[in-house]
């Protein structure tokens, strides 16, 4: 998960206010500042803050609108906000809250408190990504868990029946892995899953493409808008990376050191296209690479 300083957006049309709130916060976060609602919607769907503190009152259209509009919009419904306003009666606070902002801070405010609050916030914001982060990865390989590619996995599919792209999906195996497990030990055998789900993984050039567990040993490779050749050329070098791991496996009929099998298939089949069937074409495809002899390649042409 990376580092980087969480963004703030300042909503206010006062003057005065932003600049007070700018400067408690330009130290510990980026800060992005509005001065209509209208213009608070523009950055929070174009900078998508961690944060937003909105002043309700505002002249073209009040906070209470702004909150709602963002929350209509699926990119933007999840901002945090916390509410920044002069009406102090509880009714106020309570609709702010009810429509679902984080806080209410009531002006004029004690620079202390207000900090302390964006941390609290901003710590919890943190925490609920690193949460789903987790709950999306796999623990051992820290690839994608099967969950989320099938999460992926449907909605690629979606886009790449909808636009007519082709889109490859590959299915690698490590080969003769139960004996690898039986020689070496357990914690051995992770150790050499957790490496070729590294190769793997450093083998997915796209921001799109996609490395995941799929199951105990296998693990499953998305490309999307990708054509047969050039996924079979990703999964060649997989293949290959593999081997020059030159990880030894005594036990292995297909080579001193340990390997994998790769079966994959592309959009268009050219017979029934499902989700399902693509992946079940990826899957004889393994099955053949396996029963020609394991450490290679079957892309199903
Ligand atoms: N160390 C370790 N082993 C695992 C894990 N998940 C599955 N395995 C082992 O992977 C092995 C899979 O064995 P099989 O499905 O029989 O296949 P194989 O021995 O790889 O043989 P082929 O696929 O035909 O080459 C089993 O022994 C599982 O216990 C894991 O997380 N860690």
């Amino acid at each position: 998960m990376s580092q980087e300083m969480q963004k703030v957006l300042i909503a206010d049309d006062d003057g005065i206010n932003r600049q007070v709130l700018a400067s408690l916060l330009k130290p510990d976060y980026v800060v992005l500042l509005a001065k209509t609602g209208e213009q608070a919607i523009e950055r929070a769907q174009r900078h998508l803050p961690d944060l937003l503190m909105l002043d309700v009152m505002m002249p073209d259209m009040d906070g209470y609108e702004v909150l709602r509009r963002l929350r209509a919009d699926p990119a933007t419904a999840r901002i945090e906000v916390i509410f920044i306003t002069g009406m102090g009666r509880p009714e106020d606070e309570a609709k702010g809250l009810k429509l679902g902002a984080a806080d209410y801070i009531t002006k004029p405010f004690n620079a202390t408190v207000v900090m302390a609050r964006v941390a609290t916030h901003l710590q919890v914001v943190r925490q609920r990504r690193l949460l789903e982060h987790l709950a999306h990865m796999d623990g051992l390989t820290e690839l994608a868990n099967r969950r989320r590619f099938d999460e992926i996995y449907e909605s690629e599919w979606q886009r790449a029946t909808r636009h007519a792209h082709t889109m490859s999906v590959a299915l690698l195996d490590i080969d003769c892995f139960k004996q690898y497990n039986d020689h070496y030990g357990h914690p051995a055998g992770d150790r050499a899953l957790r490496a070729v789900s590294r190769v793997a993984r450093n083998a997915m050039r796209r921001p799109c493409d996609i490395a995941a567990r799929y199951g105990g040993e296998e693990l499953v490779i998305l490309m999307p808008e990708t054509d047969a050749a050039q996924g079979l050329y990703v999964a060649e070098s997989i293949r290959e990376a593999v081997a020059q791991l030159l990880i030894p496996h005594e036990q292995s009929v297909a080579s001193p050191v340990l390997t994998v099998s790769i079966g994959g298939a592309t959009l268009p089949l050219g017979e029934q296209e499902s989700a399902a069937a693509l992946f079940e074409a990826a899957d004889s495809a393994l099955y053949r690479a396996k029963e020609a002899g394991r450490n290679r390649v079957n892309w199903r042409m």
